[in-house]
């Protein structure tokens, strides 16, 4: 139910919780033995492994020992480097250098802050990420449509960090020597990141992508009904890059091939994940995947993300593909933006299960043929006469003939970078006698596709429901270049979008004139 008194009773409980300043972990120890309705995931979300993958795939664990020693060695390590980025956007990283105990001990001292006396916890308590250092439990308690089953502390730690003291004195030690650590570790991988896309080595370092660095330090606690919601929700992150560790508990999971696969816990491993800022800059040679963690009878579980990004700093440097890795075959996919910028966009929408990557997608420039009842979307021209073509030849191998001159079609170009060649001519020479090809400038390319989307949906809607047309409702509008996670857009919605905005009615498609 989604009614405005079922809205008032969220936010009330939400805020009541909010006020306790003592996160799940305060629920857990005040006995609970059910998921109060806040935490509880919205219908039609997995919340549990119930397709388990574990041996279907081989997560990639890549083994840096000797990378500086000699070149053999660093070239297969940045090929494993760049194979694991492109398609799985993580991998784990074994002799990394950070020694072992320093690792459990920062697993620790995580531990020790969330379980500390909650009366001294509870100073940390604030929403303002302005500060340093910060506790709450879900940073998008407000925005997002699920609460988190976990609590969160997090300290910005360069490249300016608090002074010793207002560190939380149960874990400083150890967090300032994990920080100095994870700064060296991020060195030595964002070398191997920029070598694997084909840059100077410290290309990437000299973007500033390692300036900023914040630890996280999250803490899931046991849950007594796991199956109904979610330690994490679905999400990719906002920096350049993170750096996790985790505990032997398990549960995060990363979409893979569209499918969740476990993470599995390796003691020593640290897990490395390319966030979207990563993306935007590389043009999506590297992937920013989304990823997830479930909540678990057993508890708490206990990990340590270390975020590569400084979005506490207002900092007007601008982010966008990085040139060297453009050509006409690979335009620009994003527009640039800030780090702060793009932060800002991430923290307001909160973990909702879409990419916060999308809003900073430059226009895709595609064409789109609209005949009767038939539909042809590509990309490019090549790409549109090229299902023109097996189109055309299917129902004529029938002995069905098309007549090229009675059918309508409809195009629609951008005046863009991405123009295609007018060269071959052949979508040029059927169409634009019929209708008169056109030219349009980008602001404009919205209303012109609303306009045919709209023309195209009440032409459909006027035929019988039994129409084979009429089952293509779930068409997928832009499933041929999705970036990995980019949420699917069914006609249906767009359509509906469209009529929101035009203030229409689905009745007044049944109508020609309107
Ligand atoms: O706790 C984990 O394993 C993952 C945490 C995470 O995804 C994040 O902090 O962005
Ligand atoms: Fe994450």
């Amino acid at each position: 139910m989604d009614t405005s008194e079922s809205k008032h009773d969220r936010k009330s409980e939400l805020e009541a919780f909010d006020d306790t300043k003592a996160g799940v972990k305060g629920l857990v120890d005040a006995g609970i033995s059910k998921v109060p309705q806040i935490f509880i995931s919205p219908p039609n979300t997995s919340t549990n492994n119930s397709n388990p993958t574990t041996g279907q795939f081989i997560f990639p664990v890549i083994d840096l020992q000797g990378i500086n020693d000699n070149q053999i060695n660093r070239k297969k390590v940045v090929e494993e480097v760049r194979d694991a980025s492109e398609t799985w956007g993580f991998f784990q990283v074994i002799n990394h250098g950070i020694p072992f105990d320093v690792l459990e001990e920062m697993i620790r001292g995580a531990r020790s802050f969330h379980e500390q006396n909650t009366e001294i916890k509870k100073k940390w308590y604030t929403r303002e990420f302005t500060k340093k250092v910060v506790y709450n439990s879900n940073f998008d308690l407000y925005s997002a449509p699920a609460t988190n089953w976990r609590d969160t502390f997090f300290c910005i730690m360069a490249p300016n960090p608090p002074s010793f003291e207002e560190l939380p004195q149960i874990c400083r030690d150890i967090i300032v020597k994990y920080s100095e650590e994870v700064k060296k570790l991020g060195r030595c991988l964002f070398e191997l990141l920029a070598e694997a896309l084909g840059l100077n080595t410290s290309h990437l370092k000299d973007m500033d992508c390692d300036k900023g660095l914040s630890v996280v330090c999250h803490y899931y606690p046991a849950c007594p009904e796991p199956e109904l919601t979610l330690g994490a929700s679905e999400h990719a992150d906002d920096g350049f890059l993170t750096l996790l560790l985790q505990d032997h508990i398990g549960g995060l999971q990363v979409l893979h091939d569209n499918r969740w696969v476990d993470v599995p816990p390796t003691p020593g491993a640290l897990v490395v994940n390319i966030a979207d800022l990563l993306q935007l800059i590389s043009n999506d040679k590297f992937k920013s995947v989304e990823h997830r963690v479930l909540a678990n009878r057993v508890g708490p579980r206990i990990s340590v993300a270390c975020f590569f990004s400084s979005f506490f700093l207002p900092s007007s440097r601008l982010y966008g593909p990085i040139k060297e890795l453009l050509s006409e075959e690979n335009p620009p996919e994003y527009r640039e933006t800030t780090v702060h910028e793009y932060a800002t966009y991430f923290t307001a929408k909160g973990l909702d299960g879409t990419s916060a990557l999308q809003h900073f997608r430059r226009e895709v420039p595609w064409c789109m043929l609209f005949a009767d009842d038939v539909v042809l979307i590509d990309e490019s021209r090549r790409g549109v006469n090229n299902t023109l073509e097996v189109w055309r030849q299917t129902p004529e191998a029938k002995g069905f003939r098309l007549s090229r001159t009675k059918t309508e079609y409809l195009e629609c170009k951008f005046s863009d970078s991405r123009q295609e060649d007018k060269g071959n001519g052949e979508i040029d020479e059927d169409v634009s006698h019929r209708i008169g090809a056109e030219k349009v400038g980008v602001a404009s390319v919205e209303d012109k596709l609303r306009e045919v989307r709209l023309r195209w949906f009440g032409h459909v809607m006027r035929r019988g429901t039994d129409a084979p047309v009429r089952r293509c409702e779930r068409l997928v509008l832009d499933g041929f270049k999705r970036g990995r996670g980019r949420p699917k857009k069914y006609y249906r919605g767009v359509i509906r979008r469209d009529l929101e905005q035009l203030r229409l009615t689905e009745d007044m498609t049944l109508d020609r004139k309107v």
